[in-house]
């Protein structure tokens, strides 16, 4: 990516960081508005706000340990607009070869002046100069400390890695931590009504606008698409030939082994993504109930509905932590596809891992075990109970998979735990819990 941003196009991100420093959201919502309110920006412009701006959270950690070695002022005690600028410097350098090193220093001493700190021009010229230098061999943690090692160079909180070692030891936890730091391509789930024929048309009319599909390994009706700008502009989009989906997620409904003419419930269903392709499986003679929390959310559903022409779906306002008595042993399928930590998609939700603590990861627990024990009597006798979560954490998966087997009459039938970097997709786990009587 070619540097043509000007010093205006690095205030609108340093906002945005701190914005983020303040709590005011999370990245990928605040992301979202700010190109939405730019949108009249050149479009290289644009895509550089977002990868400056992504690259710089996802790499808070590691860009910290290196200023905190390179200026002699620790980055908590630096004024906030200069080590968010100082930051978002650092990761120009280091990870943008087509941005030069002394464009990068010029732009953050001129938006330091700008923004009232003409008398740190110096300091940041020097510090950055300094990176620029030594950026061959930056110094990471001692190997042989592994958690602090692995946390500064993936740019990981240490709780995180100390929650993934005993699970995926040391390999096959940095083969994750790098999986998360990987481009991550939009996923687009086309519809299972398609012929295999109308895909690859579909597909080759997407690809002459520029965007570039790989048919997933998982899936032959999911594509991952790359240099997409604007989903909602593609060729098929407004018909609602497809709609964007994780592979995982598709994978999740197809384990749930959904047959034409099943009533289905899903209690955690906004936006709708398992819905539509649970509705899609059910055919016309087929019934899905559709749940969330509230109106905002099952809006949401309707509106992908809508779209996506799916007429055999009811949606409700129900708090799935309700036990609801006239859905009892109503459905062939419930699918419950619980809140979590999200773990798993940090890849595109990437300040996820510095809000998540632990005590939140037992709450949301606690959380899931409610919806459980509301909600497994809908499920018919020799029905099937589809648990998924879009995290790695056992204590939200396996080991909630066990919990529902041991206080509930289910067997586990399959369980699968989807891995970034060994699974081209998200990080997500399902299991299918089959209902004994
Ligand atoms: C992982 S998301 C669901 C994604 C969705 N199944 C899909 O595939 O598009 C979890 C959903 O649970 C909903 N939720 C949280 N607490 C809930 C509750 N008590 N009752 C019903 N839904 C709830 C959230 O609003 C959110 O939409």
């Amino acid at each position: 990516m070619s540097d043509h941003a000007t010093t205006d196009t690095r205030e609108i991100i340093v906002e945005i960081l701190l914005s983020l420093e303040k709590g005011q959201d999370f990245s990928h919502k605040l992301m979202k508005a700010v190109l939405d309110k730019y949108d009249y920006l050149d479009p290289r412009e644009k895509a550089f706000i977002k990868r400056v701006t992504e690259g710089t959270i996802e790499r808070q950690l590691e860009l910290d340990y290196y200023l905190d070695r390179f200026s002699s002022v620790p980055v908590r005690k630096m004024k906030p607009l200069i080590r968010c600028l100082l930051r978002m410097s650092t990761y120009q350098i280091l990870y943008m070869d087509a941005v030069p090193d002394s464009a990068v220093c010029n732009e953050a001493c001129k938006l330091a002046a700008k923004r009232g700190f003409r008398t740190l021009k110096g300091f940041v010229n020097a510090v950055l100069r300094n990176i620029s230098r030594s950026k061959k061999q930056m110094p990471l943690p001692d190997p042989k400390d592994t958690v602090k090692h692995l946390s500064i160079k993936y740019s990981m909180p240490e709780w995180i890695v100390n929650l993934w070692l005993p699970a995926y030891g040391r390999e096959g936890t940095e083969t994750l931590l790098k999986g998360l730091l990987s481009i991550h391509p939009v996923s687009l789930r086309f519809s299972t009504e398609l012929t295999e024929a109308e895909r690859e048309s579909l597909a080759e009319k997407i690809e002459k606008t520029g965007v570039r599909l790989q048919q997933s390994r998982e899936l032959p009706y999911v594509y991952l698409a790359q240099n997409l700008e604007n989903v909602s502009e593609l060729p098929g989009f407004a018909e609602g030939k497809f709609t964007v989906q994780d592979a995982s997620s598709a994978l999740a409904v197809e384990a749930a082994g959904i047959c034409p003419g099943n009533t289905v419930m899903d209690l955690c269903a906004a936006p709708g993504g398992k819905t539509i392709l649970a509705a899609e499986f059910a055919g016309e003679a087929g019934h899905v109930v559709s749940r969330d929390i509230s109106e905002y959310k099952t809006d949401l559903i309707r509106e992908n509905l809508e779209r996506m022409n799916r007429r055999n779906v009811e949606v409700q306002v129900y708090d799935a932590t309700v036990h609801d008595p006239e859905k009892e042993k109503y459905a062939d399928v419930v699918l419950m596809d619980v809140p979590c930590s999200g773990l798993g998609v940090m890849g595109k939700k990437r300040d996820i891992k510095y809000h998540a603590t632990p005590e939140s990861l037992q709450s949301i627990t606690e959380l899931q075990r409610q919806i459980v024990a509301a909600g497994w009597q809908y499920v018919k006798p020799h029905g099937v109970l589809l648990y998924s979560t879009c995290t790695i954490h056992r204590g939200e998966n396996q080991e909630m998979a066990v919990w529902i087997t041991e206080n509930f009459p289910f067997v586990l039938e399959e369980e699968r735990q989807l891995l970034p970097g060994t699974d081209e997709t998200d990080g997500f786990y399902y299991a299918r819990l089959r209902r004994k009587a």
